[in-house]
């Protein structure tokens, strides 16, 4: 039986084993559910990049540069890390280079190793969950985090992917475990639980609740996100 395991961390990344598996990178507040939506408004590729420098040069390409730290649009850089704000504007055909505090990074530590890296966000899990039941593969789902920290809204969502993948996959790792349950018992008040998280408090000081709301609404797309070479895309079965 194929197994689903959970990294808490990409600081605990080390620890797994990530050859030949799919990897579901999943960063919540917001940088997944910002790729989702840049994705579903037209948006034909997203590159991740680890820096912000390296993120401009990219403008020379003709790439929208978005870049974002400690929650706000960097200097110079023409988009943030709001999903809200790919939901306003043209975007149909535009390619985009992307880095944020978390997620990108995330995704940049697995990208060589793994067999394919996934995507995920709340708004379209279960075209996720889909996905990987049609493949043949172990699953690691990495949370990334803030600044190498637990959170609770990467957290869940891992549960929740856990809790829906569950009759079909094998779980001996901890974390699935528990967080499979922590999710369970709270599915019912996700919205309220999630409101708890230090994430979500640091992004309402910004006066962005409006993201927060969008990150946790469940399955808006039906549709699976992976990286391909270097950019991300929408994956077409
Ligand atoms: O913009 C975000 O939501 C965060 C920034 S921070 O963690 O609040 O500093 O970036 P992300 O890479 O999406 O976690």
């Amino acid at each position: 039986m194929r197994k689903v395991e959970v990294c808490l961390s990409p600081e605990l990344l080390h620890l797994y084993d990530v050859d030949d598996k799919i990897v579901v990178i999943v960063d919540i507040f917001r940088a997944t559910s910002t790729m989702i939506a840049a994705l579903a408004s037209g948006v034909t590729g997203i590159v991740p990049v680890m820096d912000l420098e390296t993120c401009k040069s990219y403008k020379e390409k003709g790439y929208i540069i978005a870049g974002e730290r400690d929650g706000q649009k960097a200097p110079g850089f023409e988009m943030g890390n709001s999903p809200i704000a790919y939901l306003e504007g043209d975007f149909l055909g535009k390619k985009i280079a992307m880095t944020t505090t978390n997620g990108t990074v995330a995704i940049e530590k697995t990208k060589n190793a793994a067999h394919s890296i996934l995507i995920g966000a709340f708004v379209n899990i279960s075209a996720t969950t889909r996905f990987i039941q049609n493949q043949k593969k172990d699953v690691l789902i990495l949370c990334a985090g803030w600044k190498g920290k637990f959170n609770l809204e990467d957290s869940l969502y891992s549960g929740a992917l856990v809790s829906k993948l569950h009759p079909h996959f094998r779980t001996d790792c901890d974390s699935a475990i528990a967080l499979k349950s922590l999710f369970e018992s709270n599915s019912h008040r996700l919205q309220l639980f999630i409101g708890q998280a230090s994430h979500a408090k640091r992004l309402q000081n910004h006066g962005i609740e409006k993201d927060i709301d969008f990150c946790l609404e469940m399955d808006k797309y039906d549709f699976t996100a992976l990286l391909q070479g270097n950019e991300i895309s929408i994956h077409k079965a």
